[in-house]
């Protein structure tokens, strides 16, 4: 039956079947979950299992003083440029008056003259490199807002986890976009020692299913001694590096005020390239981003 048929009449002298009122209808095709969020799910069950509390993630837009100045990153190194990171012109700044007045002083002091043992960086750091809006390059920048908290409301152990989005003004390829998810885990107590890290990250990686982990020394900023992960990858018969970690330096955690004694443990990783290997992915583009092909 077509519309030329009903309009010129042909329908009446055609013989047409009897109607199959028990034809089955076309399947629905029903909807699914994304396999990023799937993924962190997953991860978010592992950290809740292992005791760790989820950090408020909630703002994208982040300062300067959180994302670098708090972390003890000096404001002339390389990731602060517009090539690494996304600055925002409006608003371009968070006057100073919205951080702690002493805090930013202890800030200041242990870029330009250290303490607490270091000697600093020695240059002369400029509250407006602070001020400066960017998109947030790391999680951590949530890590640091919740370590300074946990100083100022009475310290005591914990472990924090956050799972969010992350922008990096970086050339995209494969497997790279401007945007991804870091996961980040952050265990605070006294006397953690980087066999603690090292415990930590085995009971963590073994719920992955990744059993095999080799470390690497490896530089941050932030974090001293730091270590790259490796681990043997069953379902890609290789080794794959699988996250970054490290002690977070006494540079920055004095001048949040945490007590003596007490040290920082911290690891992060991707949620994008867990994903991919684990739905069997090989273009970043199928899973993220505008054009996405389920
Ligand atoms: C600019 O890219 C950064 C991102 C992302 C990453 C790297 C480091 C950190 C960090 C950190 C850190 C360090 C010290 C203290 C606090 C945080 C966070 C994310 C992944 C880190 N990576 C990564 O996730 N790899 C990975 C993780 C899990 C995994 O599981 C599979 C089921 C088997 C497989 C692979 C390693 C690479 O993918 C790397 O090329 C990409 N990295």
């Amino acid at each position: 039956l077509t519309t030329d048929m009903l309009q010129s009449g042909a329908w009446r002298d055609t013989t047409f079947k009897p109607y199959n009122f028990d034809a089955l209808g076309l399947p629905p095709s029903g909807g699914h979950l994304h396999p990023l969020l799937k993924v962190r799910t997953q991860f978010r069950k592992i950290f809740t299992q292992m005791g760790f509390e989820e950090m408020p993630t909630n703002n994208y837009v982040e300062s300067s003083f959180w994302n670098f100045d708090a972390l003890f990153q000096p404001q002339q190194h390389p990731a602060r440029d517009a090539h690494d990171t996304f600055f925002l012109t409006k608003p371009a700044a968070t006057p100073a008056s919205n951080f702690p007045a002493d805090y930013l002083e202890r800030v200041k002091q242990t870029h330009q003259h250290g303490g607490f043992g270091s000697i600093g960086y020695g240059y002369d750091w400029k509250v407006a490199e602070a001020e400066k809006n960017l998109l947030r390059t790391h999680t951590t920048a949530v890590s640091s807002r919740m370590l300074y908290r946990l100083a100022q409301e009475g310290f005591h152990p914990a472990k924090y986890f956050s799972i969010d989005r992350v922008f990096r003004n970086e050339a995209i390829d494969r497997t790279h976009l401007a945007e991804f998810h870091q996961i980040e885990g952050v265990v605070c107590d006294y006397g953690l020692t980087l066999s603690d890290l090292i415990g930590t990250l085995q009971q963590f990686f073994d719920r992955l299913g990744l059993k095999k982990l080799r470390f690497k020394p490896a530089f941050n900023p932030y974090t001293e001694p730091s270590m790259e992960i490796f681990s043997y990858s069953e379902q890609l018969e290789k080794w794959i590096e699988v996250g970054n970690s490290g002690m977070f330096r006494p540079e920055m955690l004095r001048p949040m005020g945490l007590p003596e004694g007490v040290n920082v443990i911290a690891w992060g990783l991707g949620l994008e390239r867990p994903t991919m290997i684990l739905y069997q992915v090989d273009n970043i583009r199928d899973l993220f981003g505008h054009k996405v092909s389920l």
